[in-house]
This record gives structure tokens, sequence and C-alpha cells, in this order.
């Protein structure tokens, strides 16, 4: 059997970290600077760019993503095999996040397991994913499209997961509140409990909808662009955000909706409502808006999750966190609360 052809990353380039979730953590390639003495560990990721290191041009605009070991253990070979098969023919590729393998050298993941142990001592991790490291057993890392500014400090990146862009099928007939909003609020509550800090985001169904106003209100509550307006602009019957709603609409298998028993519909229906979609928006209003859809993995409702999930919307449907019916509630800002003044989108 031939070996199948992967890109190899070179020894002794050096990585920066720039940000990580619950899964994966995402670094910036620095390489041997063209320019400059000093080590570029030393230097800050908004200083390098890798147009000023000899990387091989496959790097160009490109970030590396590295696995964590977690529960569900999904090896990056089945998590590209998914990608390709299964969430890739759904969008156009100027719409993803584009995720290629690379095989990676000896004693990296150790090495950055190191560093991510110093990050939690230097205060650079923060304090939610300390203790989660990288999976020694991978040997694999994903070439990904970057999404950040380096390349443009000029240009803004706005990040937001749409979510449940329409209700649960399974949500009571008079709920008060959407699938992310009640989430939210029921999770918000845990936090008060606990005397920590509460959550605040957009209702997904104003970021959806048909009147202008609602997805301004939305933008309001979205991280990294100072231009609400703007960005409401941009996303406004936005095509990649229609094509993610009409795809939710067609993989209605969650809630307590469709089979009991894990399957591929019930993967897909849940990861099309947890992806994050990046907006970068440059300075210049004629130059064009890139925007794409990432962390499309494919999930698993095995290991215990597709219980999780049904157990969760049973919480949300007795618990009466759809209906916003416990008093002790606050109302949040759900669409479905709050009725919508009429559409004056006319005026735009
Ligand atoms: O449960 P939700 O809707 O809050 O979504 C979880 C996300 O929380 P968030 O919406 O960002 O606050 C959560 O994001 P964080 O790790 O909190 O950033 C994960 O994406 C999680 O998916 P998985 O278990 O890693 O496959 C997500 O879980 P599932 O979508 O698998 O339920
Ligand atoms: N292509 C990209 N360009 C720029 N930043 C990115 C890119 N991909 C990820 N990031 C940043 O890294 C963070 C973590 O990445 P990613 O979503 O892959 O992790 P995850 O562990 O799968 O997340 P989750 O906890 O939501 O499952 C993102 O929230 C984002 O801030």
């Amino acid at each position: 059997m031939t070996k199948p052809n992967h890109l190899e990353l070179p020894r002794g380039v050096q990585l920066v970290y720039v940000a990580e979730g619950g899964a994966n953590v995402i670094y910036r390639f620095v390489g041997n600077p063209v320019l400059g003495k000093k080590d570029p560990r030393l230097l800050s990721p908004s200083t390098l760019d890798t147009d000023q290191c000899n990387l091989p041009p496959q790097f160009k605009g490109k970030l590396l993503r590295l696995r964590k070991e977690t529960a569900a253990d999904i090896s990056y070979k089945e998590i590209i095999r998914n990608f390709d098969t299964i969430i890739r023919p759904l969008f156009n590729p100027e719409e993803l996040v584009d995720q290629t393998l690379i095989r990676l050298p000896e004693g990296l993941l150790s090495s950055c397991n190191e560093q991510l142990r110093s990050a939690e001592l230097n205060g650079a991790r923060p304090k939610k994913r300390h203790g989660g490291y990288l999976c020694l057993q991978e040997p694999f890392g994903l070439l990904i499209t970057d999404m950040t500014t380096a390349g443009d400090p000029g240009a803004s990146l706005a990040e937001l997961k749409p979510k449940w862009l329409t209700q649960s099928p399974s949500a009571p007939a008079t709920a008060y509140r959407c699938r992310t909003c009640a989430l939210r609020e029921m999770k918000n509550c845990n936090s008060q409990f606990q005397g920590l800090k509460e959550q605040r985001s957009f209702c997904p169904l104003d970021l959806v909808s048909e009147q202008y106003e609602n997805v301004l209100r939305a933008t309001g509550l979205i991280n990294g662009c100072k231009d609400r307006s703007r960005l409401a602009r941009i996303l406004y019957r936005n095509p990649i955000l229609q094509r993610l709603l009409s795809l939710q609409k067609t993989e209605r298998d969650v809630g307590l909706q469709g089979p009991a028993a894990q399957s591929r519909e019930m993967s897909l229906a849940m990861t099309l409502r947890d992806c994050t979609m990046f907006i970068k928006i440059p300075h210049d209003e004629k130059s064009p808006v890139e925007i794409r859809l990432g962390d499309l993995d494919l999930k698993t409702g095995a290991g215990g999750k597709a219980d999780y999930w049904r157990d969760l919307e049973t919480k949300l449907i007795n618990q009466g966190w759809y209906r916003g019916s416990n008093m002790s509630q606050d109302s949040g800002d759900c669409s479905l609360h709050n009725p919508r003044r009429p559409s004056q989108s006319h005026l735009l």
C-alpha cells in the first residue's frame, strides 16, 4: 500500500499560541525570521508575519490547529475524512475555513504542552482551559485558513457562534425563549449560584431576522467589530448565514426529535449548530469582506453525548427554561420574548 502524500511540518518551525477552545489549540508559524536576530519566541505575535520568515509557501495565510486530549478522542484523520465527505459538499470553498492534514515533527507536541503549562503559570492561558493538553498520540496537525488580522493590521475580525438559528422542534409551542437563549439563562442561573460572571450574548433568531433592526440589535453583542452598523449591513440576509439556516432547517434531528440512539444525522445537525463564523473586515469599506465558517468538525453522539443532548432538552423543557416560568429567571433578550418592532428594512 502506498503512503498518502501528506504535507510535513519542517523541524525547527517555531509556533506562537493564538487561541484555544475545549478541543483544539491554534498556533501561528514563526519559522526562522529573515530579519532580526532575536529569538522569535520572544516576539509578540502581532509583529510576526509568515512573509518575514522563510517558511514554505504552502504555509502563507495559514495557522496550525493541534488536537487536545478529550473524551471524544476523534483523530484528525477521521475529522478530515468527515470534513471532506460530509461538510465540504454543503458549502462553497470560500465559505469555509479550509483544513488539511500536516504531519508533525517528533517532539513538537511535548514541547507545546510544556509551553501550555508555563502559560498557566504566567497567566497567558485562560483559566477555564487549564489542565487540558495536546494529545501526544496524534501524528497530525491541521493547516487552516488564517482568519486573524495579522497580515492586515487595519482590519478587524468579528467572531461569533451563530448557534441555533431556528427554535428546537421539541420546545413548547408557548416558549418565551429560543434554544440558545433558554440554555444561556440556565447556565447563567447556575453561574449566579456559584458567584461567577454571567454571559451576555445575542439571540440567534435576531441574526437571521428579515428585519435589519433585529440584526443590528444582535451585532451590539458581537465581539471584535467597533462599527456595529457596518457589521449588521454585512450580516443582514448574508448568504452564508442563510445557507446555515437552511441546512439547520433540513437537519432537524435535534432536541427530543429524531432517533433515540445516536445517528449520523443527529451528529451533523448538532455540528451545524455549534460552528464559528469569522468575519474579516478591511478598514477600507470598498475592499471585500472575508467570511468563513470554522470548527465544523463532525460531532459524535458516542460516549454518552447523544444522551446528554436529550437530557439537556428535557431539562430545558421540564425546568421551564423555554417558558421562562421560574420567577428567579431574568427574561433575557430573546426575540421570542420581546416582540420586535415591525420591519423598516425598506429604509436601508
Ligand atoms: O452546549 P452549548 O450549546 O453551550 O455548546 C457547547 C459550546 O458552548 P458555547 O455555546 O460556546 O457556550 C462549547 O464551546 P466552549 O468549549 O465552551 O467554547 C463546545 O463547542 C461544545 O461542543 P463540544 O462538546 O466541544 O463538541 C458545545 O456543546 P454541544 O454543541 O456539543 O452541545
Ligand atoms: N481559522 C482561524 N483563524 C483565526 N482564529 C481562529 C481560527 N480557528 C480558530 N481560531 C481561534 O481559536 C479558537 C479555538 O479554535 P477552535 O474553534 O478550533 O477550537 P475548539 O476547541 O474546536 O472550540 P470549541 O471549544 O468551540 O469546540 C477560536 O474560538 C478562535 O478564537
